[in-house]
């Protein structure tokens, strides 16, 4: 176990938003908070200083990828992903139970783990939780993350009922073979869309103990009203002295929901890999900077977005970038689009430190001509 000294500041008068701070071997996180995606040692396009200076505080790295190349030892015998990637702030990592499912080839899951062919070379092999946990302790993250099952959705609810049974034996495994001292690990509670499964999940894991905790097995195609509902109904299965994290959450929408339904940490890929395909997030919703109207637009991507790409280049010239597959599109795209989630988060912080919270998510959506969810 590590102390992750999670604290909660406050919490919001009119939901369940709450203030929070926690800190890892790597530096203290203010909560709520969102953290792009590096899942290959790397937010793709972006230097550790421009991540900074966009304000972020922790950033993903991934086990699965960075098992498989360029394999963890190395990263390990380079001194771990904090020198090798030049990062000296906070790192989570994923387990690599999700990235099985979602990229590797021809899986085959038993009690013991998952057999599985790499994407890259249809190479053989296997991920326990015990090697997952090897893997996150050589890679050196702030916090690990237990080998799971994320169930496909939909699924029977007895498959997703023996899926939670196995995902707690498998974090019991976790537990034991984790021996880092200065890292902490956090359980993932599984259970599909099944609220009364989420519990027992949760229940099972705090059993077990762990430093925080995750939800699984959403943003895996269920409708967002879904989702959402899921939010509300297991946020209290978690109890709010623990950091509460959200995984693969998620649209500017769905950050506000999950905050309003008292969780405190999200990533999602979605900023960066919107913006390597043009899609840009702004106060007022999204546009794609591809569109013809930008052609001799002379305006920033968002008027009221002070990030350096809206201080220094139009829509003119970001549409032309994009058009032409320029580099430098996807950097100053991704500059813009972390620098819109990180900003949106620290609005989030500031709102409920002001007791102001459900106002500025009315605001939120007002800007965008919508009703609140
Ligand atoms: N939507 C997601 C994203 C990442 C996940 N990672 C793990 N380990 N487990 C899940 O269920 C995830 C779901
Ligand atoms: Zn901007």
């Amino acid at each position: 176990m590590f102390d992750l000294k999670f604290e909660l500041i406050k919490k919001d008068p009119g939901s369940s938003a709450r203030l929070g701070s926690l800190t890892t071997t790597h530096g203290k996180i203010e909560t709520p908070i969102f953290m792009p995606v590096g899942t290959q040692a790397t937010v793709k396009a972006m230097t550790p200083e421009e991540l900074v200076q966009a304000g972020s505080q922790i950033i993903l790295a991934n086990t699965y990828h960075l098992y498989l190349r360029p394999g963890h030892e190395l990263v390990g015998r380079l001194g771990g992903l904090h020198g090798f990637m030049h990062w000296d702030r906070p790192i989570l990592t994923d387990s690599g139970g999700f990235q099985v499912f979602s990229l590797g080839e021809l899986r085959k899951i038993s009690e013991e783990g998952v057999k599985f062919r790499s994407h890259i070379d249809g190479s053989r092999h296997f991920l326990s939780p015990e090697l997952s946990i090897a893997i996150q302790q050589s890679l050196g993250a702030d916090i690990a993350m237990c080998f799971d099952e994320c169930p496909p959705y939909p699924a029977e609810v007895s498959y997703v009922q023996k899926s939670l049974e196995l995902t707690t034996r498998w974090a019991r495994r976790c537990k034991e073979a984790h021996t880092r001292t200065d890292q902490a690990l956090f359980g993932i509670v599984q259970g599909g869309m099944h609220p009364e499964l989420r519990r027992e999940s949760a229940e099972r894991l705090i059993e077990i103990g762990f430093d925080g905790y995750a939800l699984g097995g959403l943003s895996v195609g269920e409708e967002k009203g879904l989702m959402h509902e899921m939010f509300h109904a297991c946020a209290p299965y978690v109890p709010e002295h623990f950091p509460r994290y959200i995984m693969g959450i998620g649209a500017p929408e769905d950050l506000i929901e999950a905050v309003n339904a008292g969780y405190d940490m999200f990533d999602c890929v979605m900023p960066t890999r919107n913006a390597r395909n043009g899609a840009l997030f702004t106060s007022f919703g999204r546009i794609n900077i591809k569109a013809a109207c930008f052609e001799e637009d002379t305006g920033p991507v968002d008027p009221e977005c002070d990030c350096y790409v809206c201080r220094n280049y139009s829509r003119a010239y970001l549409r032309h970038l994009y058009r032409s597959q320029e580099i430098l599109a996807s950097r100053l795209n991704t500059w813009h689009n972390l620098h819109y989630y990180l900003n949106l988060m620290r609005q989030v912080r500031d709102s409920i430190a002001a007791g102001t919270f459900s106002a500025f998510r009315k605001e939120f959506y007002a800007q965008r001509g919508g009703a609140g969810s």
